[in-house]
């Protein structure tokens, strides 16, 4: 039998079209190349995309035809403001018989505020900065006659700098003559940040199907409320933990403790601004999120030296990054799709089409079946990951907590004072060389290397010495393996006014006066190039120091800038690229094995990773 088993061939798994939530790196999707999945949402996958040398965030429907995600690209269409992601583009993607709605927005580099707060551990001041932009961002929405309905930690994104933050994920959203897509009591959204009000519309018309609760900016302004306190305090207003019904009951009748309660490093009065906004009803809270933005302004502009202290101060330790158990996937590619398209017409048989992707929270006495979030999709999810992890049914019947589809709760820190510590400050980058002298001996090698080593590329530097060790002639040799850039280059990128994709052009040599300009030879190594024309902020004749790394073209990694208005090495991540903005220098055809030979410029593009 089992001899008959053996010679029977294997059932594979049948071709099929990529999956929306696994396309591969490199893959098209219009004219954005994938370059990695940044993360997966209710509706959609987000990737890391590129286009013209430049980065963006391309949210591609799970659904075929998600009206949600037609909505959302409508609301961001709308919804023009510094703090609310940016929408660039919008389309279609046809995946076998399918077409998969798709948003392209600005890739926003940055940390969800909870993370960014556990790692930077900011004072009452600093969030509050975040805080009031918010704010500032919600009555952009507002203004539009639209509604977020899901803002939470979770949805913004902290720019580097600690100073910017935007609003993201508008996929829950909705605007004053938008199609009704909600087919349940509740709309989308994130059971702890979901209103009393809310709450008590969804109890009163538990059994009433076509009873649909509209939320206004109100439930929004509830919502920064929680957010607020979870970002001050380190915990919610009303306990995850509590069984379901409790948590229900708690948030209706109870008033939350108070943030200062919670944390006493909280000032007074942004703990009574917080207070404010988690009213029990909604008329108590503040009227506009305009409001809420100056009342947070004053008291910080009038706040004394509490208001520059850590709000907290231990280091905690880094929780299991969100989203990890998500990004893991079943199987190869081709089984995935396989999986997928079995799933996907189960899904339809069983929810009869995507628009009715709502995911609710039922009254907690109605039943404790869904609880409120987008993730529909998650019962689906985990099967494709059971089979993966060996079909483990835990994860299709997870004992459910208060408020467990946002996955940011079950981490929730049990108190304040477990705190937050400094991020790490950043590695000093070592000097580079000089350019100033070339080398009289073999003017056209590596004229400006020096022997500088720099944090990052020590990774680099015995993979390739490995492979030349191995006898690999440089034509043969792969790609450089992707890299991190150093610490704080995105800092200088943005502090510089740069942004990715910005190239600055460069010489490989220093130029004689007079002389004819030809190809040079390279080598392998510590390279420094010269910034040959001026920019704002980068005069003429700065230099980028990094290495060459030659392969089948020559690429360069350039990871510090010395600026020749002076001051120190400013920490930088740079890639090589020829007039074409193609990444690395052509070998030029009189090039041999050993001599190595390139056109004498280039240019050298902020990059937020070597890819
Ligand atoms: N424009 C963007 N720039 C950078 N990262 C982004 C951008 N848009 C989304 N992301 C990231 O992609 C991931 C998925 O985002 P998405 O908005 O789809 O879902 P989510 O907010 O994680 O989940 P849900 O939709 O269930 O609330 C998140 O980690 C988010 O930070």
């Amino acid at each position: 039998m089992d001899l008959l088993r053996a010679l029977l061939p294997r059932a594979k798994p049948p071709e099929g079209p990529t999956p929306p939530d696994a396309l591969p790196q490199g893959r098209r999707v219009g004219p954005w190349r994938v370059v990695r999945p940044l993360g997966q949402g209710g509706n959609g996958t987000v990737y890391l995309v590129r286009r013209w040398g430049r980065h963006y965030a391309l949210k591609l429907a799970t659904c075929p035809g998600d009206p949600r995600l037609v909505r959302e690209g409508k609301l961001l269409q709308r919804v023009k403001h510094p703090g609310v992601v940016k929408l660039r583009a919008a389309g279609q993607w046809v995946g076998g018989a399918e077409r998969f709605p798709y948003l392209v927005m600005e890739y926003v580099e940055g940390l969800p505020l909870y993370e960014w707060a556990r790692q930077t551990c900011p004072t009452a001041r600093q969030v509050t900065r975040l805080l009031i932009q918010t704010a500032w961002a919600l009555e952009a929405v507002h203004r539009q006659h639209a509604v977020h309905r899901d803002v939470k930690g979770g949805n913004t994104l902290v720019r580097p700098d600690g100073k910017q933050l935007v609003l993201m994920d508008l996929g829950a959203g909705d605007y004053e003559g938008a199609t009704p897509l909600t087919t349940h009591v509740l709309p989308p959204g994130t059971e702890v940040y979901l209103s009393p009000e809310a709450m008590a519309f969804a109890q009163l018309h538990a059994t009433t199907p076509e009873a649909h609760y509209k939320a206004g900016p109100a439930d929004d302004l509830y919502s920064l409320g929680v957010m607020a306190y979870r970002v001050l305090t380190g915990q919610y207003p009303f306990s995850t933990h509590l069984p379901r019904d409790m948590f229900w009951l708690a948030v209706s009748t109870q008033p939350a403790r108070s943030a200062r309660e919670a944390n006493p490093r909280v000032p007074e009065a942004l703990a009574a601004i917080v207070h404010r906004l988690l009213a029990k009803q909604p008329e108590n809270r503040h009227a506009h999120a305009r409001e809420v933005a100056e009342a947070l302004e004053k008291a910080s502009s009038e706040g004394g030296a509490e208001w520059d202290e850590p709000l907290s101060d231990a280091k905690k330790k880094a929780p299991k990054p969100q989203g990890v158990l998500r990004r893991r996937r079943a199987g190869n590619p081709r089984e995935r799709a396989w999986m997928w398209q079995q799933l996907q017409k189960k899904h339809r048989l069983r929810e009869g089409g995507p628009s009715q992707n709502d995911a609710v929270a039922s009254a907690p006495h109605l039943s404790s079946r869904v609880p409120v979030n987008r993730k529909k999709h998650w019962g689906l999810r985990g099967l494709v990951l059971a089979i993966a992890v060996g079909g483990s049914l835990a994860l299709l019947t997870p004992t459910r907590q208060v408020g467990e589809g946002d996955q940011e709760i079950a981490r929730v820190p049990p108190s304040p004072d477990a705190g937050t510590g400094a991020a790490p400050f950043e590695a000093p980058i070592s000097a580079p060389a000089a350019p100033a002298a070339l080398d009289k001996d073999d003017p056209r090698v590596n004229p400006l290397s020096g022997s500088t080593s720099y944090p990052k590329l020590s990774k680099v530097l015995p993979l390739c010495v490995g492979l030349a060790c191995a006898g690999g002639s440089p034509a043969t040799r792969p790609m450089p393996p992707p890299e991190e850039c150093p610490p704080g280059a995105l800092q200088t990128m943005s502090d510089l006014g740069f942004e990715e994709g910005d190239y600055l052009h460069v010489s490989m040599i220093v130029p004689r006066k007079g002389e004819k300009r030809e190809n040079v030879l390279v080598k392998e190594g510590p390279s420094t190039v010269l910034i040959t024309r001026r920019y704002p902020t980068v005069p003429g004749k700065s230099f980028v120091s990094g290495r060459l790394l030659v392969g089948d073209r020559v690429y360069g990694r350039y990871t510090s800038l010395v600026l020749a208005s002076g001051g120190p090495p400013l920490p930088v991540c740079m890639e090589l690229v020829d007039i074409g903005v193609n990444r690395g220098l052509e070998r030029e055809p009189e090039s041999s094995e050993t001599a190595v030979k390139v056109y004498h410029s280039g240019a050298v593009m902020f990059v937020d990773r070597f890819e």
